[in-house]
């Protein structure tokens, strides 16, 4: 069995020797999904893994664009069209000044199986480009946006790859997108997810990863009759996930202690409540600014410069920034300080050795692909009422959203319970994510 997993992880190092994140997140997958391949004839010798590891497509493109001094600017844009097996490729736009193949595809290898959890037909694509929107104004925003857009309408469409945002991508962006692929193709599809509510756009998808990762992690706390109520959570990040991930840990009755940006965290012992997580909400997404200028507003909290905030004491761990963002040593402090639930808002935002750290202790832990899959599901749920030219209430996508996490963290039991009663949900995730898709490629033949 190791002699198997080192053999295939061999081949994929060797053609893909300057991806690190990609081998990392294909290692998690593959120490996981290759013993089940071996206990299961149909599975075994059909070269599956190693099939869903290549990309389908991976386009790489020149952005062009003009900015506000009127100097011409040079990014590079990208998709990866990772796997359509069991529906259109779905995923989101990355614009931030790391984004490289690397990335990008690890993100799509983690769609894939995500989409697949959902159980909707979603197949896994990611994309995005080195940009960095970090001072840019508006206007230098949208003619980025219109410049990508432009090479990047030929390779998607509402059937065949339907993009969303990510890091540095939220409502404003996918906005320009939207009208540049209108233009173009003369035609008003769903197209893209994550849409402004009058033109297309679902309730709840902008709250759908953060509240679908606390969601998730009540049903992990619930299978020891725990839950968030009176519990202090510790959450990184302060976008997009980080937001709702905090207001939902505030509907719960938790108390959250920190939020945090590249520059450092802060930490508010007295607890964010909701209205200063309305102040970061419009400081975030509106002025645009950093996290340190909470403490100018609320003098009571202190910023941390240059550091992340799993020194804080909490019970439940919400990373929900970036990827690799939480090391062994900050697992260990997490469990030192009786940390007993981390689930991932962000993808991959764990190391290999912090999951093993957690795994150890037997302390509840979600993999990203498995606890913020209610973003993408929600996506799932916009593209339905575009083509059904309707739109639920709020109500009804939070009840689907709830029941969608739901059945995820049933599939993670069904694959993922250990002997003893331990719940490896990295496991549950990675098995449950694989045999849909691969369920799919074997009928759909060698293509
Ligand atoms: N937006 C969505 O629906 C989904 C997002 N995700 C993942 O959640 C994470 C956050 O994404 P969003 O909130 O959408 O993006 P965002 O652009 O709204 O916020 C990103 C956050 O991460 C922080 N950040 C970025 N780089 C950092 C670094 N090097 N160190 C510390 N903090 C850093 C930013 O300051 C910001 O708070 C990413 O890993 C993304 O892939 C996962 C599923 C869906
Ligand atoms: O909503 C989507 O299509 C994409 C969400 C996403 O990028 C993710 O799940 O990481």
């Amino acid at each position: 069995m190791k002699h198997n997993i080192e053999a295939f992880l061999n081949q994929v190092k060797q053609r893909n020797s300057h991806e690190p994140e990609f081998l990392q997140a294909v290692e998690e997958v593959a120490e996981t999904v290759i013993p089940y391949i071996l206990e299961h004839d149909i599975y075994r010798g059909k070269n599956i893994l190693t099939r869903m590891v290549e990309p389908e497509r991976l386009i790489s493109f020149r952005v062009s664009w003009v900015d506000d001094q009127g100097k011409i600017q040079v990014n590079r844009g990208y998709r990866v069209q990772m796997n359509s097996a069991i529906g259109p490729y779905k995923g989101g736009l990355r614009f931030h000044p790391t984004v490289n193949a690397s990335i990008l595809k690890f993100l799509a290898f983690e769609q894939v199986f995500k989409n697949s959890l959902t159980t909707l037909p979603m197949g896994g694509g990611k994309g995005g480009s080195d940009f960095d929107p970090k001072g840019k104004s508006d206007n230098e925003i949208m003619r980025f946006c219109h410049a990508f857009m432009s090479e990047l309408f030929r390779h998607i469409g509402p059937n065949t790859d339907v993009p969303a945002g990510d890091i540095g991508v939220g409502g404003r962006e996918i906005g320009f997108l939207f009208g540049m692929y209108k233009k173009i193709k003369n035609e008003f599809t769903g197209v893209l997810t994550g849409k402004g509510m009058s033109w297309g756009g679902s309730l709840i998808r902008p709250e759908a990863t953060g509240y679908g990762t606390v969601y998730f992690a009540e049903k992990m706390l619930n299978t020891k009759g725990d839950d968030f109520k009176d519990k202090n959570v510790v959450v990184s990040g302060s976008g997009n996930v980080a937001q709702y991930a905090v207001e939902k840990s505030l509907q719960l009755g938790a108390k959250v202690l920190t939020m945090s940006d590249s520059s450092g965290y802060i930490y508010d012992a007295d607890g964010i409540d909701s209205d200063k997580l309305a102040f970061v909400m419009e400081l975030k997404n509106v002025k645009r600014g950093r996290i340190h200028e909470y403490v100018v507003k609320y003098p009571n909290a202190e910023f941390v410069e240059g550091k992340t905030p799993w020194g804080v004491s909490c019970e439940i761990a919400l990373p929900c920034a970036t990827q690799n963002e939480l090391n062994e040593a900050d697992a260990n402090t997490l469990l030192n300080n009786g940390c007993i639930c981390v689930s991932e808002g962000a993808n991959m935002p764990s190391t290999k050795e912090a999951i093993t750290a957690f795994h150890r202790a037997k302390i509840l832990f979600a993999p990203g692909k498995a606890s913020n899959a209610g973003g993408v599901a929600t996506s799932g749920l916009e593209m339905t009422q575009n083509s059904l030219r309707f739109n639920w209430t709020r109500e009804e996508v939070d009840n689907k959203l709830k029941e969608i996490m739901c059945n995820i963290h049933d599939s993670c039991i069904k694959y993922g319970k250990e002997e003893d009663g331990y719940i490896d949900y990295v496991k549950g995730a990675n098995i449950a994510g694989f045999v849909k898709v691969a369920d799919a490629m074997l009928a759909q033949g060698v293509v």
